[in-house]
């Protein structure tokens, strides 16, 4: 563990060259991904069975050498033990029953443990199989971010579903997100159990809230996973991306407990590096700079080198990485970083 260049970050350490991973680092940009993908069959196939899991989690440690790995599943596996019809369309992502306001009373979580316990046993393969000096990183998405595809049931480009959801059953929202929050929080404890070093919360749709619904649906459900999963796990490591949080990062270290801050790409730099005072960044390289490659990849990199690797600092993209990302760009990100 002492070489693990990831945890001595989130232990505030300033370690150079920092330790780069990249979000989706597993997936359809990699050729070794779509074939295992097509063995799998489904989507959720792979999330579920842990010699596929397993295989497509290690392949871009193998191709790349990334300084930490993130299990690969999905943050739709919690709707999906709450048996809400979840699957996914090729080319049109996922979907599921939206849920009503007078259906979350029944929403029953005791199916989750054995539902999600293919997903535990890739955790535990995983700290087998890969190298010492990689960190495993677990996850789940933040319940916002998880409740926008349930009510929606599919994606949306600015979550109006939940967001006017909320307005008029804001009581339902707050019992829909404590009941995720809960979940989330005990599947993260399983992961840490299970062989992962840290966790990261993703919180992909927070930018789309007004000031008090950041601080009612994602700052206090974050809170309470955090608050959970410490009372089980002292000392567990916990990375928050709370994506389009802007200038509401500056007090969401301390308003939920997390670790580490992870930022999206138009956070501007200056503002990344006073965050570092209390702590760890983890970023934020436009993803569209790694399809362009070049000039664009190479200044983007440098600033963010230059702005944020003197302090506490994880290289990562400012979101997923896509399927266009060409692999040579990805060689030539690490060779930047790494000299
Ligand atoms: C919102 C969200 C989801 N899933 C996730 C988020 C939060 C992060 C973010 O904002 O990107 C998180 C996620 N999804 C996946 C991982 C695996 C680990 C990794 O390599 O980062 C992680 C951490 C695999 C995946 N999850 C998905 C894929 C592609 C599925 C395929 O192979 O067809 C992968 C590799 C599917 C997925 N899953 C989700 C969507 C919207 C989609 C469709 C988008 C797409 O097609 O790229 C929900």
């Amino acid at each position: 563990m002492a070489e693990r260049k990831l945890m001595k970050v989130l232990d505030g350490e300033t370690v150079f060259p920092p330790p780069v991973w990249l979000m989706r680092q597993a997936g359809r940009y990699l050729p070794e991904y779509r074939e295992t993908r097509a063995k799998a069959g489904g989507f959720l196939d792979l999330c579920y069975n842990p010699d596929f899991a397993v295989e497509v989690t290690l392949q871009p440690i193998r191709r790349f050498g990334f300084d930490a790995s993130i299990l690969f599943s999905d943050i739709l596996v919690i709707p999906d033990a709450l048996d809400r019809g979840v699957h996914f369309i090729k080319g049109e992502g996922p979907k599921m029953t939206p849920i009503r306001a007078d259906e979350i009373e029944r929403l029953d979580p005791s199916r989750a443990e054995t539902h999600l316990a293919p997903v535990i046993a890739t955790v535990a393969r995983l700290r087998e199989e890969l190298p010492s000096e990689t960190t495993l990183i677990g996850f789940c998405g933040a319940p916002w971010t998880v409740a926008t595809y349930m009510i929606a049931g599919h994606g949306t480009p600015d979550q109006a579903p939940a967001r006017m959801f909320a307005y008029w059953n804001p009581e339902a929202m707050t019992k829909l997100l404590t009941l995720l929050a809960e979940m989330s929080a005990d599947y993260l404890v399983r992961q840490l159990r299970a062989g992962a070093d840290c966790v990261q919360i993703f919180d992909s749709w927070a930018g789309v809230l007004d000031d008090q619904a950041f601080r009612d649906y994602a700052v206090a459900p974050v809170k309470l996973i955090v608050e959970r999963v410490r009372a089980a796990v002292p000392d567990a490591k916990i990375i928050g991306f709370a994506k389009g949080a802007a200038a509401r990062l500056a007090t969401y270290r301390q308003e939920t407990g997390v670790d580490a801050l992870g930022l999206d790409w138009q956070v501007p730099l200056d503002f990344g590096r006073t965050l570092q005072k209390d702590g760890a960044v983890q970023g934020n390289l436009d993803p569209l700079r790694l399809i362009a490659g070049g000039k664009a990849l190479d200044e983007g990199v440098d600033r963010i080198m230059e702005a944020l690797s003197n302090g506490p600092f994880v290289f990562n993209l400012g979101h997923g990485i896509t399927p266009d990302a060409p692999i040579e760009h990805v060689e030539r990100l690490l060779k930047r970083i790494r000299g």
